[in-house]
């Protein structure tokens, strides 16, 4: 069976090595030739995925287009982000299908990876269908960034047929490689489980957040609270932060948003998290008033190098606005809107180092060599890694976020 993926970012990559290195005919196309020559040169952060690719590529089963050609499936990983109004942008699965079109013949299967509001593969159906025996599913793609071919294996899998036949042979493609379950049903519902998982993480993570700023307000440790709370055998509170990034969390749930009018929690949960960035800058204010903020951290999450979505950005911005002068440094980001710098010239002069991801590297930081760097020696954790008591041991002052007690500690009244 041939199969042609289109798009071949986060989602379309691994999905076309690992299809081509389970024996399929894989043309992978991108329209971006830069990211066909990034793939060539494998230069990508994960380790694993180097590996997949490169096997993929010698044996021959993965070629790369920039165009599509005539197959038996097509696989559509291109992506979906929201316009001005919050509402899914299709512009890149419609151009993507228009492309294909050419080549459509009886029988063919369309699987839809991209993640679409609940409807949507229906519509494209109909749109297509017209006159031709066209087999289209909707799959979504649930991998979790920074773990991803693990999950790309071992995860259950969704499909989510147009007809029965549709689902048979999208299941038969996927077999071939997922160890996790396999579960049929309809397009619509399929895409609507899509969004509930994310929409589902991303009201907790909001609940999260809202814990904080109360916990702030009320003079309370967040996170011991949290930690505390998290004993009960049926309660597991999630982590706050800076807010929540990525291509996915902040986006999907509008694509609830969109569609129905009872969906209020969700729309508040986004608001809140949206939120957090902000809230980031006011305590960045109430420490230091002017001067150099050194941010460690502008990938949306620890160890991966994704910035798409970035509360980094939000808060850079409006840092920025703020006139503070403001420096970055990321160990795993390569492209970033903002020039990047090494750790010494991050933090030399600063008034105070902002953490915004959880990178592994953060975690032991050399703080006696970044101290004699500062000009004041102020650091604001937002992600909860760091030892304060060591930052503190040389002369730092440290704040953490949701930390309703930083006052008290630096006053020395607590320990
Ligand atoms: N990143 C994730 O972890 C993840 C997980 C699950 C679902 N998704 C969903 O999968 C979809 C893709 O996400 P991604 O993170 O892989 O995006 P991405 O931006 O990393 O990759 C998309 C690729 O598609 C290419 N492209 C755009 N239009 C094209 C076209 N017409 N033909 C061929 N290539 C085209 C782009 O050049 C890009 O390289 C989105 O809908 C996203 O919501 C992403
Ligand atoms: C349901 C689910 O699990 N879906 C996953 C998700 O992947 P992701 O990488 O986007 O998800 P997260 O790791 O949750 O990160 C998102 C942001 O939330 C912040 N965060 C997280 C936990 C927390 O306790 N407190 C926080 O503040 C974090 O820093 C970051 O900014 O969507 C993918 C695409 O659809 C899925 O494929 C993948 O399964």
């Amino acid at each position: 069976m041939k199969l042609c993926i289109l798009g071949l970012g986060y989602v379309g990559l691994p999905t076309a090595a690992i299809l081509a290195v389970n024996g399929f005919h894989v043309v992978g196309v991108d329209i971006n030739r830069e990211r066909l020559k990034e793939i060539k040169n494998l230069d990508f952060e994960e380790r694993d995925l180097k590996t997949l690719v490169s096997a993929a590529l010698k044996s021959g089963h993965l070629i790369l287009k920039d165009k599509p050609e005539e197959a038996d499936a097509y696989i559509i990983c291109v992506p979906t982000p929201i316009d001005e109004k919050k509402r899914c942008d299709l512009s890149h699965v419609k151009k993507a299908i228009e492309s294909i079109k050419p080549y459509l013949k009886d029988g063919d299967l369309i699987i839809i990876e991209s993640t679409v509001p609940p409807g949507t593969t229906e519509e494209l159906y109909k749109m297509l269908s017209n006159g031709k025996k066209i087999l289209m599913a909707y799959c979504p793609e649930r991998v979790l960034p920074g773990n991803l071919l693990e999950e790309l294996i071992e995860n259950d899998r969704i499909i989510g047929g147009i007809n029965e036949e549709s689902a048979n042979l999208a299941k038969k493609i996927y077999e071939s490689f997922v160890k996790g379950k396999i579960y049929v049903t309809d397009a619509k519902t399929a895409e609507m489980v899509k969004l509930m998982e994310n929409t589902y993480r991303d009201v907790n993570i909001a609940l999260a957040n809202e814990f904080a700023k109360i916990s702030e307000e009320l003079g309370v440790n967040v996170w011991e609270a949290i930690a505390l709370a998290n004993n009960h055998p049926r309660v597991n509170i999630l982590k706050p932060g800076p807010g929540v990034g990525g291509h996915c969390i902040p986006i999907d749930p509008w694509f609830i948003v969109e569609k129905s009018r009872e969906a209020k929690l969700i729309k508040v949960a986004r608001e809140v998290n949206d939120s957090m960035p902000y809230f980031v800058v006011k305590k960045v204010k109430d420490i230091v008033e002017k001067g150099k903020i050194s941010i460690l951290g502008v990938a949306y999450k620890g160890n991966v190098d994704d910035t798409r979505e970035s509360p980094a950005i939000k808060i850079i911005e409006e840092l920025l606005k703020l006139n503070y002068s403001v420096m970055c440094h990321d160990p795993k980001v390569k492209k970033f809107k903002y020039k990047l710098y090494s750790l010494k010239e991050c933090v030399k002069d600063s008034d105070l180092i902002l953490i915004l991801s959880d990178h592994e590297e953060y975690k032991n930081l050399p703080i006696k060599e970044i101290g004699e760097l500062m000009r004041n020696k102020n650091i604001l954790d937002t992600k909860n890694i760091i030892q304060r008591e060591e930052w503190e041991k040389f002369g730092f002052k440290t704040y953490l976020l949701g930390d309703g007690k930083n006052e008290t500690r630096r006053l020395g009244e607590m320990g």
